[in-house]
């Protein structure tokens, strides 16, 4: 039996991973033991619930999350970390099993995994075994663009959103300081950090993560080909992340629900796109989280 504390379980993210775990085969052997919702904020009925758990699932702000870290220690609890907090904290393993043949075992062995940002996750898996395989150098000037669902605010402005409307499109992060810039850069082995610009558009979930590149800037003028081959190769096999053909277009919503990622090179020769499709609450967030969990706990 495996003892799950999520706290923020009244969040959206918390929300989606109690859903997830209740749905998962109850032989499996996972129970959540939940807070009173009156004291959800309380430092010692946080820490009591820890201390009838195995794993904490931080489902909060960063600085509640790093309080949460606090609270837990001596404890012996571990703990899966969906903030921004420690995702590049020294003695945290980042939370996505794809990014390297041996990162599924160093998940397991963990106290302390750090669940992977919703646009970091499509960043990265689309960038990290072509900068590997040197088809992008790894100084090479990366812009990013992305698309999310409003959901990636967090409850108060989905509450905000569904109440009262909300754009039908806007970018946003204009000062190219988001949060997730270190993390992309860093866990996509690049040496400088890409120009990263988020939007969010007037659906609940769902995302697209798209990166253009100009082939006769890349070393040996790849072909889409040549770049599709290395993410096919990169995750044959996996459960969640699929490498599929080029589309003359994408919608941002069809992943929703869903914990899945789609990946794809399009391009005509001089001009490449790559794109990552996913759910923000999905492989972005609370999917990933279950996927770590079940590592965590070898079920
Ligand atoms: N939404 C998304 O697409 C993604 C979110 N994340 C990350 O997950 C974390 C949670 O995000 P999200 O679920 O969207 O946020 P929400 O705002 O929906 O939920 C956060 C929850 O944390 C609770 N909370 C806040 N402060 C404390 C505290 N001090 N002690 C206990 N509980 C507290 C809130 O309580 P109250 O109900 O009172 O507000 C709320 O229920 C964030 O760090 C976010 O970056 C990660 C990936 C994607
Ligand atoms: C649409 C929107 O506002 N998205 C959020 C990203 C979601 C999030 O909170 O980031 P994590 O995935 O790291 O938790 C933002 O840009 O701040």
């Amino acid at each position: 039996m495996a003892r799950i504390f999520i706290d923020g379980e009244a969040g959206t993210t918390g929300l989606g991973i109690r859903q997830r775990i209740e749905a998962l085969p109850t032989e499996l052997g996972f129970e959540i033991v939940s807070i009173d919702p009156a004291l959800r904020k309380d430092s010692e009925a946080r820490k009591a619930m820890m201390r009838q758990a195995d794993v904490a699932i931080l489902c909060l702000p960063d600085d509640a999350a790093r309080e949460a870290v606090a609270l837990g220690e001596g404890l012996g609890i571990r703990f899966l970390d969906a903030s921004t907090a420690h995702r590049r904290a020294e003695g945290w393993v980042y939370g996505f099993p794809e990014l390297d043949a041996g990162q599924p075992q160093c998940v397991a062995a963990a106290q302390y995994v750090a669940n992977p940002g919703c646009y970091p996750t499509g960043a990265i898996a689309l960038l990290r075994p072509l900068v590997k395989a040197g088809l992008i150098p790894s100084d090479y000037p990366i812009s990013i663009n992305a698309v999310s669902g409003y959901s990636g605010a967090g409850k108060s402005a989905i509450e905000a959103y569904e109440r009262d409307g909300g754009p039908a499109f806007q970018l946003y992060g204009l000062g190219l300081q988001h949060k997730h810039v270190p993390e992309i850069q860093h866990y996509s082995g690049l040496d400088h950090a890409p120009i990263f610009v988020p939007s969010v558009g007037n659906f609940a979930q769902g995302m697209i993560v798209s990166i253009p590149l100009h082939a006769r800037t890349l070393p040996g003028t790849p072909k889409a080909s040549d770049l599709q081959r290395v993410l096919e190769e990169a995750y044959k096999g996996s459960e969640f992340v699929s490498v599929l053909p080029a589309e003359s277009s994408l919608l941002g919503d069809s992943l929703a629900g869903t914990d899945a990622m789609e990946l794809r090179v399009h391009g005509d020769g001089e001009k490449l796109l790559l794109t990552a499709r996913l759910d923000n609450l999905g492989k972005g967030a609370s999917g990933a989280a279950i996927q770590n969990l079940r590592l965590m706990c070898g079920k």
